[in-house]
C-alpha cells in the first residue's frame, strides 16, 4: 500500500525536510550560529577552524538532538569548548531558527501533503518522530497538526533520556505508542542519521527522502541516503503514491 511493505500499518515521518521545508532553515540558523563562534577560537592543534559548511551539516548536524549535533561537529572538528558555549551556542541557533519561522512560516511540501491525505484515507497510522524540539510549532505552522496521531520530539528525548538518531530509540517509541513493532512501521527520513536509526530499528521499510535534487539521477547524498541502510531512495513521495518507475536505491 502506498508504496509500502503490506505488513506496514503505521508510518512515521521524519520532520524537517520530509513534511516540511524547514532543513533549509535548520541549517541557515547552525550556519550562522557556528560561524559566529569559530572565528574567535581555536581548534585542540591551535588552529582557527574554517567556516562551517552545509557538507558539515549534512554529515554531523542534520537530524540529531540539538546538543549531539553540536557535540559532534566539535569532536569531528578536533575543537573543545566548555558547556557553557554548547548551551549558547544552541540558544542562538534556536533564536535564529525561531525568528526565520516568524518572518516567513512554513512550507509543507505538496508531495508530502498528497501523501498524508493518502495515508489517513488508507487507514494507515501516522506519527512524526524528529529530533527538533521545534516539532509541534513547526507542525502547527505547516498546518499538519490534524494529521499526527502521535508526535515525539526532542523534548520527549530529552525527558525521557533516550539516544537521540542515529540510535533507533525515537522510532521505536513512536511505534510503541502507535501499537506496532518495527516489522508493522515504515520509516520516512532526509537524514542519514535518521536513516541509520531507522535501519538500526529493523523497521519493515526505511524510506530515504533525498530533496537535494529534482533529478531522478543519483545524487551524492542519495547515495550517502543509501549508504545508511535506506530501503528505497526517492526524491519525491508521489513516486511511492502513484507508482512508477523506482528510483531504487543507489549502490
Ligand atoms: O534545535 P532543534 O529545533 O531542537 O532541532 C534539533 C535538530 O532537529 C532535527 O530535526 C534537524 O534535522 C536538525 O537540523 C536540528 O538541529
Amino acid at each position: 500500500m502506498l508504496g509500502l511493505p503490506e505488513s506496514v500499518t503505521v508510518a512515521l515521518f521524519d520532520l524537517d525536510g520530509v513534511l516540511t521545508d524547514t532543513a533549509s532553515v535548520h541549517l541557515t540558523a547552525w550556519t550562522e550560529a557556528f560561524n559566529n563562534l569559530l572565528p574567535d577560537i581555536v581548534d585542540d592543534d591551535g588552529h582557527t577552524p574554517a567556516p562551517f559548511t552545509e557538507s558539515d551539516y549534512r554529515a554531523h548536524v542534520d537530524g540529531r538532538p540539538r546538543e549531539d549535533g553540536i557535540n559532534a561537529f566539535l569532536a569531528a572538528r578536533r575543537i573543545t569548548v566548555d558547556p557553557d558555549t554548547v548551551a549558547k551556542l544552541g540558544q542562538a541557533k534556536n533564536r535564529r531558527f525561531l525568528a526565520i519561522l516568524d518572518r516567513d512560516g512554513v512550507t509543507p511540501y505538496p508531495d508530502a501533503v498528497a501523501y498524508l491525505h493518502a495515508a489517513r484515507d488508507a487507514g494507515l497510522g501516522i506519527a512524526v518522530v524528529t529530533s527538533s524540539r521545534n516539532g509541534g510549532p513547526v507542525l502547527e505552522a505547516a498546518g499538519l497538526t490534524e494529521f499526527v496521531a502521535v508526535r515525539v520530539d526532542g523534548n520527549d528525548i530529552v525527558e525521557r533520556h533516550l539516544a537521540g538518531k542515529p540510535a533507533p530509540d525515537s522510532f521505536l517509541l513512536g511505534a510503541e505508542l502507535m501499537g506496532v513493532g518495527p516489522a508493522g512501521a515504515a520509516v520516512f527520513e532526509d537524514a542519514v542519521s535518521g536513516v541509520a536509526a531507522g535501519s538500526a530499528g529493523d523497521f519493515a521499510a526505511v524510506i530515504g527522502v533525498d530533496r537535494t535534487t529534482s533529478e531522478t539521477q543519483p545524487s551524492p547524498h542519495a547515495k550517502d541516503l543509501a549508504g545508511a541502510g535506506a530501503t528505497d531512495v526517492v526524491t519525491s513521495l508521489d513516486r511511492l503514491r502513484i507508482g512508477g518507475q523506482p528510483e531504487g536505491a543507489p549502490q
